[in-house]
């Protein structure tokens, strides 16, 4: 053993030189100041292997003060763990394990009893185990400081329940020899403490290490429960004050850096006196070089477990916390998110930038350096197998789900974007602007600069941007006086989402999917900055879109999952047989296509019901009834939008109202799709239709009418397809109306016109008023929309429609009224019908679109019996068009083209359409 025969001690800042063989080394007074003589004054590093006691009074430091130092271990020289663990039984070094408890682990008896339990049930051959203080103990103990220091003397009364709180969880513990020993130590450290903290009451001031000292005790106390519980229970163990193995050097008040040479020094030391293979060391406490107690700071008990590791070079280092692992996102804005199984050391160092439950990227350090996998694990819950952050070349697969592996946010700042053509080329100005937001001192969270140099941007706390603008403003007065720069913008209430994952940028198509849900979303990016470590990805968004932004790019990675909340605007024939078959088929799309569809409000027009999560549509007929709101379409609108669970939504629209139509164009501009069988858009004035459609085209946001025409058959589709496919459209012409198809199929022989129409509108055929179809109007409207989507920009009053609506009955005041007077004009009807039959004929009612003229029309026609149009039964429509590559034999599609369940699935395909375009697997 290769012997130090100097080394030094200290105490509570002071440290002289002393040999090994001298056992009290005397300090001369000139070396004390007042107060550390003070606060030194009859208590000592209370433990264990070195005890100070200034032996007279604090008047008599004036003549000395001395310090006795029982000095037992043998001090070894640089050893590494296998070489003094070498000869004995002693595990080696990758057959230890380290274990670290954090507060909440020891916050009660039976917690401390399930560490113990982890620990022994634990077969590895060496395990060390890292404890923090009693949950709250630690900052109990600070709170005493302070009240000395501040001269409150409740500070007795606050160290009065720190005893009591340690007694209660002993009592519950232990018993016998094993308790009395352990309150005797603490009555002891207790009895200590009131002495020093009575010094520190008297000087009124601490120093940093007279506080490190007494927060450690927390410590020392839960260390020695601890291991007292596992030797209650039959196991050999011993307890590790860490401040004889951790060696430290403060870095500022709130870090330091760990002298991993000297602590393998001590380690080796205290090896050479211990022989158990169950260790219960002290988080959180540590010493400087000059063996002055000390902490480790904000990294806390998980460094220690980490230098720990480190030391042992062990084979795990186990993190026993209470939540199951690393989240994929924080789980109170993410209800979704998933416990991650692996990351890698930098994607843990990323994460725990961004707030997640993860180790403080040093913490990880001492680890990395020898590959040690670090595991966080549940210590409530160990059927949970927790999350390990390991190197990322062992085993570690690239799979697209591993490319990025959590998603977070940083809010409450602005961007500050300082822009001009005399930033380019010149050097120095990058430093000019963030020499300006140093002097501030302000954060700068994420830099971006386009390589045109023309602007820079960055993002700092919204507390910090005011000093910041004004800093810079000042700075660069003349360059924006004679106009280098343009401007220094700032963009206030902005957020940043950060997606982390190994290699994410360089992996093709995983950025792409990124930006990709933050447009599906609605979501605008303000600027964009990636390191070129390429571990993370962050983009600027508006503050208020950070939740939709969070939950959209996690629901697009996590769930391959096309979340779609939903708003049916009139659950009336129509709205309610589309609810019926969502109904029917949600859980079906959940399971098998992973569109996951939930309604989250339905309104009327006197009524509507709002839901967070979803209505349950098994019985949305009752609930709608249970407790409905006053109908109020802004605040349903207001409803979905504000929704921040579910990214995508969209607006269902089946009423026959143009004022809600009105809204369309406006929804579609806020990012909500619209779907709908309401033809009074399309067909309504041109320039609100071509508002509309812009808007669609220019966005992300989607608007699909399908339903308009020929209800669930296939004809607006069919048109796009020939439209984007390059074919030219000569004409479209058929029978578009459910109802007259109906009428004129089953108005024969003796039947009335009257009753005919009564069937149509008992089968669900006719407008929500039958006048509507009757009219004509209805076919004139289907005429413009096909005609508009052919490129026409025609109005309605530009069709010249053929009425059947008699002359008297225009004016009606309800289409029950006008049902009721109907068979009074039956005989005029059947005439007519009569006529075309006595000469072979039918009558059809048709509408055409002529692109070669450019115009539309609608008509009462007779065709021959022979004629496709006159093969029609029930509801038929049969459009036929005639393209330029349909140009002998036109495309025809001919179905039902009215009717509640057929209108509803065309409704609900569209939904489907726009599922797929959110990403939906196909
Ligand atoms: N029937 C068919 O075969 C086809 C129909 N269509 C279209 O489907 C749409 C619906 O028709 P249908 O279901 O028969 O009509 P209904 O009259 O049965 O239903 C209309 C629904 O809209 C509600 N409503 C009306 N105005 C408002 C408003 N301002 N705000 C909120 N809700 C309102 C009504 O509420 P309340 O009951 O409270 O008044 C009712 O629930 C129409 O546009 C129609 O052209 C399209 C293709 C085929
Ligand atoms: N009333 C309409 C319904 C479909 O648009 C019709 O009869 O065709
Ligand atoms: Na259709």
């Amino acid at each position: 053993m290769a012997a130090a025969q100097q080394s030094s001690i200290s105490y509570l800042g002071l440290s002289t030189p002393f040999s090994s063989k001298s056992k009290i080394p005397t300090f001369p007074y000139h070396m004390l100041s007042f107060r550390q003589a003070l606060c030194g004054s009859n208590v000592g590093h209370s433990n264990r292997n070195y005890a100070l006691r200034l032996e007279k009074p604090s008047q008599s430091l004036k003549k000395k003060a001395m310090l006795k130092i029982p000095i037992s271990a043998t001090i070894l020289g640089d050893l590494s763990i296998d070489q003094y663990t070498k000869n004995s039984s002693f595990p080696k070094g990758d057959t230890w394990v380290v274990h670290k408890f954090g507060g909440t682990c020891m916050g009660t008896a039976q917690r401390i009893q399930s560490a113990a339990n982890i620990i022994m049930s634990d077969s590895s051959e060496g395990k060390l185990a890292v404890v923090s203080a009693v949950s709250k103990v630690t900052d109990m103990l600070y709170v005493l400081v302070k009240k000395a220091q501040t001269r409150d003397e409740s500070y007795i009364s606050a160290l009065d329940d720190v005893f009591e709180k340690h007694m209660l969880i002993a009592k519950e513990l232990l018993s016998g020899d094993d308790l009395s020993g352990f309150l005797s130590q603490l009555n002891l450290d207790i009895s200590n403490l009131k002495a020093m903290l009575r010094a520190i009451y008297i000087a009124g001031h601490s120093t940093e290490s007279f506080s490190d000292f007494v927060v450690g005790h927390g410590e020392l106390w839960s260390s020695q429960l601890l291991s007292a519980v596992i030797k209650k229970c039959g196991q050999e163990c011993i307890c590790m004050d860490t401040r004889e193995v951790i060696i430290v050097n403060p870095i500022n008040s709130n870090q330091v850096d760990p002298d991993f040479k000297e602590s393998e020094k001590k380690l080796a030391k205290w090896f050479a006196h211990q022989s158990a293979t169950t260790i219960i060391a002290t988080g959180f406490i540590a010493s400087t070089p000059e063996n002055i107690p000390t902490t480790l700071k904000r990294d806390g008990s998980d460094f220690s477990a980490a230098i720990m590791g480190s030391l042992l070079k062990a084979r795990q280092v186990t993190i026993w916390t209470d939540v199951d692992g690393v989240y994929s996102a924080d789980p109170r804005k993410v209800s979704d998110a998933v416990i991650l199984k692996l990351l890698s050391y930098h994607e843990a160092w990323e994460m725990s930038y961004f707030g997640a439950n993860v180790l403080h990227p040093r913490t990880i350090i001492p680890v990395m350096k020898y590959n040690i996998p670090i595991v966080i694990r549940n210590a409530f819950n160990l059927s949970a197998p927790g999350t390990t952050i390991h190197h990322q070349e062992n085993g570690y697969v690239q799979s697209a789900d591993s490319i990025v592996k959590a998603f977070a946010t940083i809010d409450n700042l602005a961007l500050v974007n300082v822009e001009g053509t005399g930033m380019a080329g010149v050097p120095g100005t990058a430093s000019a602007i963030f020499e300006a937001v140093k002097a501030v001192e302000a954060n700068v969270v994420m830099i971006s600069q386009a390589s045109s140099e023309h602007s820079v941007c960055f993002a700092v706390p919204e507390t910090e941007v005011k000093a910041v603008s004004i800093a810079l403003k000042s700075k660069f007065r003349e360059a924006l006086e004679v106009g280098r720069l343009s401007q220094i913008a700032v963009i206030h209430n902005c957020s940043i989402l950060a997606a982390v994952g190994q290699k994410m940028a360089s992996t093709p198509g995983t950025s792409a999917s990124l930006f990709g849900a933050l447009a599906k979303a609605n979501i605008n990016v303000r600027a964009i900055a990636q390191g070129s470590t390429e571990y993370n990805i962050t983009v600027v968004i508006n503050g208020e879109d950070r939740l939709k932004a969070l939950r959209a790019v996690h629901s697009r990675f996590y769930h391959s999952k096309t979340t779609l909340a939903l708003g049916i605007i009139g659950p009336g024939l129509i709205g309610g047989t589309l609810l019926d078959q969502l109904r029917d088929q949600v859980a079906i799309l959940k399971e098998e296509s992973n569109i996951d569809l939930r309604v989250i409000g339905i309104i009327g027009s006197k009524t509507m019901i709002l839901s967070n999560s979803g209505i349950d549509l098994t019985r949305w007929r009752e609930v709608v009834k249970e407790k409905p709101e006053a109908s109020d379409l802004e605040k349903f609108t207001q409803h979905l939008y504000g929704n921040e669970s579910i990214p995508n939504i969209a607006l269902v629209d089946c009423t026959s109202d143009s004022i809600v139509a009105n809204n369309y164009y406006n929804w579609l501009c806020k990012g909500i799709h619209v779907i709908t069988p309401n033809k009074k858009a399309n067909s309504g004035p041109l320039d609100r239709y071509l508002k509309i459609r812009r808007q669609q085209r220019s966005s992300y946001t989607h608007y699909f009418y399908e339903a308009t025409v020929g209800a669930g058959l296939p004809i607006v589709s069919t048109l796009r397809g020939l439209l984007e496919t390059g074919d030219k459209i000569l004409r479209i012409e058929g029978i578009f109306s459910g109802t007259l198809s109906y009428i004129f199929n089953n108005f024969m022989g003796t039947r009335s016109f009257s009753d005919v129409v009564g069937e149509a509108k008992e089968a669900g055929y006719t407008e929500p008023d039958p006048r509507d179809d009757l009219s004509g109007t209805d076919v004139a409207r289907k005429v413009i929309i096909l005609a508009r989507e052919s490129g026409l920009k025609l109005e309605l009053s530009d069709i010249p429609v053929h009425s059947l609506v008699p002359e008297q009955l225009k004016d009606t005041s309800s289409p029950e009224e006008f049902m009721l007077k109907l068979p009074d004009f039956d005989e005029a009807l059947s005439q007519e019908r009569n006529v075309a039959e006595a000469s072979g004929e039918v009558l059809r009612y048709v509408g055409v679109v002529d692109m070669v003229e450019g115009k539309g029309q609608v008509e009462l026609r007779r065709y021959n019996k022979d004629h496709p149009f006159a093969q029609l039964s029930g509801s038929d429509n049969i459009i036929a068009f005639k393209t330029a590559r349909y140009t002998n034999q036109p495309l025809i599609v001919r179905g039902p083209g009215a009717g509640a369940e057929v209108t509803a699935g065309g409704v609900f395909s569209d939904i489907l359409r726009l599922a797929s375009h959110l990403g939906a697997p196909s």
